[in-house]
């Protein structure tokens, strides 16, 4: 038997709790669920390759939690169906949704044709859309429960390159606040989490270095986001610490989104603060 990971939370925070984590296969996905987990929620774990699910669902296990594997895809409303049907027998209930799944390419806006457009406008929201939808009408209608969103910065930003994942991620705050306002008597509470730069595989997958990552950072902290970082605040909002929190879009980004106005350093001197470059801070 392996020793119970130690969590930042009360290991029983969410005791008694069923959560299910979209895109639990990598990054932001599979900490949210190895945490919750330490708290004490039994997860169902969903994305379309089973096989980093069934990794992520083992260090569970081996931490002394509880996972079930679903695979699906957020886009499918087959698959969604059969998940939430595999749910209600397996464990007979779910309390908290988590709508982390999500991914787009990078394109000047001139260069996105409308497929490429509609293809990333279903996977960032339509997907969460039914997702969110599936899970209040199998369960949280009736017995009430927790919904996050995870978006990204471009509530407060422009991000140039990202036209259409930038609309899809402002509709799901809109849809967000929207659903918190009329499903409020359900007992049902909607958040967003927004994430700044997160070090997690997912920017492997750009043609960009790690240490060009590292300078492209824009966090007064002085470091990339961490996965554990976006983890920590979607357990906040989806368990009872966040129980008078709905239609909220909190940021966590180290301040990418501060805008400074002006900077000293640029105008006067660079070493006026101190002597640190952008990008040296610890990183993790
Ligand atoms: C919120 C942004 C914050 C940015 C901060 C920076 C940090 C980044 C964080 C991340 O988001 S990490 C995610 C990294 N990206 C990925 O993991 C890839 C995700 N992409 C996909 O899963 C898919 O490409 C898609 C977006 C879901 C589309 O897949 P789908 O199967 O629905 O469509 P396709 O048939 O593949 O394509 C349809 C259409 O879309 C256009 N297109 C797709 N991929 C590209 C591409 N790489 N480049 C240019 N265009 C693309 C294209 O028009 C396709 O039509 P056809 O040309 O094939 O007819
Ligand atoms: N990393 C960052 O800096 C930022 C990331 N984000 C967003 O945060 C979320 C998590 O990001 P991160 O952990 O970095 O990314 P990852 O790519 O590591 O995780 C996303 C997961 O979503 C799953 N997924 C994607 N599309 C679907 C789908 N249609 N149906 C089911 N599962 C799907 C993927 O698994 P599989 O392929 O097996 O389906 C993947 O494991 C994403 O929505 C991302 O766009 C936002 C801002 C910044």
């Amino acid at each position: 038997m392996s020793e119970k990971k130690t969590s930042r939370y009360a290991p029983d925070l969410m005791a008694g709790q069923v959560a299910l984590v979209t895109g639990s296969g990598s990054g932001m996905g599979r900490a949210t669920a190895l945490e919750m987990a330490s708290c004490g929620a039994r997860l169902a774990l969903f994305a379309r390759r089973e096989e980093p699910l069934e990794e992520t669902a083992e260090m569970i296990r081996a931490a002394g939690g509880e996972a079930f594997v679903v695979p699906g895809d957020t886009r499918d409303e087959d698959s969604i169906e059969t998940a939430m049907g595999r749910i209600k027998e397996h464990y007979g209930q779910l309390d908290v949704l988590v709508n982390n799944a999500g991914g787009q390419y990078i394109a000047a806006a001139r260069d996105i044709t409308n497929k490429g457009f509609e293809a990333v406008i279903r996977n960032n929201l339509i997907g969460s859309w039914q997702m969110t939808r599936a899970a209040a009408d199998h369960f949280m209608y009736e017995n009430g429960g927790s919904v996050v969103f995870v978006t990204a910065i471009s509530g407060r930003t422009a991000l140039t390159g990202f036209t259409h994942t930038v609309a899809a991620r402002a509709g799901v705050t809109g849809m967000m606040k929207t659903l918190a306002a009329e499903w409020g008597e359900y007992g049902i509470r909607l958040n967003c989490v927004a994430p700044g730069t997160i070090k997690t595989e997912a920017l492997g997958r750009y043609p960009i270095p790690p240490e060009r990552w590292k300078q492209l950072n824009r966090s007064v902290l002085n470091r990339m986001g961490m996965a554990e970082d976006i983890a920590g605040t979607i357990i906040f909002l989806a368990s009872d610490l966040g129980n008078f929190i709905t239609g909220e879009d909190i940021y966590v980004d180290g301040g990418e989104t501060l805008h400074m106005g002006h900077d000293a350093r640029d105008m006067i001197n660079p070493d006026m603060f101190d002597k640190r470059e952008r990008g040296d801070g610890k990183d993790e």
